[in-house]
C-alpha cells in the first residue's frame, strides 16, 4: 500500500480526490491536510505521496516543504510558470529521488486536446485560446491554457510559422485576452460551468476548432490515480500527466 495525503482536502478538487483515493486499491490515504495544518508532518506520519491541490499563491511553500522532507508529489495546482519550474529543479536538485509531477490536467481527454492543438498548430496562420471555467477560480489563464499556449508556440516555433496576423490598433484593455507565448488565450468565468477550453485555429478559408469539456471533476480522478500510482518511476521534475500516457 502506497501511503498518500492530500493538501487541500476539502477543496472542490480535495474532496473528489479523497473519495477518489479511499476507494482505490493499493493507496491508503493517511492524512487530509487544509488551511492551517502543519505540512511538514508528512513524512513523519510515514507519508509516502503528498497530493497537493491548494491555490497558485500557497503551492511553492507546499512544494518546498515536501521536497525538503524527501516526499515525492503530484501538484494538480494552477499557476505554474517557467520560472516556477526552474525553482522547483533547484530545490529537488538538492533531493536526489525525491519526485514531483506537474499536471496542468488530470483529464485524459484535456492532455489529447492539448497533443491535437500542438500537431495542428503549424498548418494554421492563426491560433487562439478561449477557456472557460466556473466563476469560484482564482486564476486566470487556466494552467491548462497556459500549458496549451506553450506546446503550441513551440511547435509553430520548431515549424518556423510567422506570428499570427492581427491588424488590432485600437482596443479596450483584455479584448484581445491576455498574450502567453504569442498565442491570445482569453478567460471566461461562468456559473454552472466545471472546465472547458477551445482551440480555434484558421488559415484562408477554413477553420478547425478543438473543444474540450470537464463536466465533473469526477473526470479528473482516473488520470489523477493514475498520477499517484507512477509518480515514484520519475525522479526530478516531471511535467504534464503524458508521461504515463505512452501517447503516439
Ligand atoms: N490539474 C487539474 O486537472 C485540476 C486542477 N485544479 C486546480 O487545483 C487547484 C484547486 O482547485 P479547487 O479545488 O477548485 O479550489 P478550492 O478553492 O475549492 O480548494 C482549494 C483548497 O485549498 C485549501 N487551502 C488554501 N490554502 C491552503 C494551505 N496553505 N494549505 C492547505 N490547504 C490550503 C483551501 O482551504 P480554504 O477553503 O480554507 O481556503 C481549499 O480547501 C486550483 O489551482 C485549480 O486550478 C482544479 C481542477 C482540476
Ligand atoms: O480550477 C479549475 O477548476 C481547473 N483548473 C485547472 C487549470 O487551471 O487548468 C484544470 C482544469 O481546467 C480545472
Amino acid at each position: 500500500m502506497t501511503k498518500v495525503a492530500v493538501i487541500g482536502a476539502s477543496g472542490r478538487m480535495g474532496s473528489t480526490a479523497c473519495r477518489a483515493l479511499d476507494a482505490a486499491d493499493g493507496l491508503d490515504l493517511v492524512a487530509r491536510l487544509g488551511r492551517g495544518d502543519d505540512v511538514g508532518t508528512l513524512a513523519s506520519a510515514g507519508v509516502e505521496v503528498a497530493v497537493e491541490l491548494t491555490r497558485p499563491d500557497v503551492v511553492m511553500a507546499n512544494l518546498r516543504s515536501c521536497i525538503e522532507q524527501g516526499v515525492s508529489v503530484v501538484t494538480g495546482t494552477s499557476g505554474f510558470t517557467p520560472e516556477r519550474l526552474d525553482e522547483v529543479r533547484g530545490w529537488l536538485a538538492g533531493a536526489p529521488g525525491v519526485c514531483v509531477l506537474v499536471v496542468p490536467n488530470f483529464s485524459v481527454g484535456a492532455v489529447l486536446l492539448m497533443r491535437f492543438a500542438a500537431q495542428a498548430a503549424r498548418f494554421y496562420e492563426s491560433v487562439e485560446i478561449v477557456e472557460l471555467h466556473h466563476p469560484g477560480k482564482a486564476d486566470a489563464p487556466s494552467g491548462t491554457a497556459r500549458r496549451t499556449a506553450e506546446l503550441v508556440a513551440a511547435a509553430r516555433a520548431e515549424a518556423g510559422v510567422p506570428a499570427a496576423p492581427d491588424a488590432t490598433v485600437d482596443s479596450l484593455d483584455g479584448a484581445r485576452g491576455a498574450t502567453v507565448e504569442g498565442v491570445p488565450v482569453h478567460a471566461v468565468r461562468l456559473r454552472g460551468l466545471v472546465a472547458s477550453q477551445e482551440v480555434l485555429l484558421g488559415s484562408p478559408g477554413e477553420t478547425l476548432t478543438l473543444r474540450h469539456d470537464s463536466l465533473d471533476r469526477e473526470g479528473f480522478m482516473p488520470g489523477l490515480l493514475l498520477a499517484v500510482r507512477r509518480v515514484r518511476e520519475t525522479p526530478g521534475l516531471t511535467v504534464g500527466l503524458e508521461a504515463y500516457l505512452d501517447l503516439p
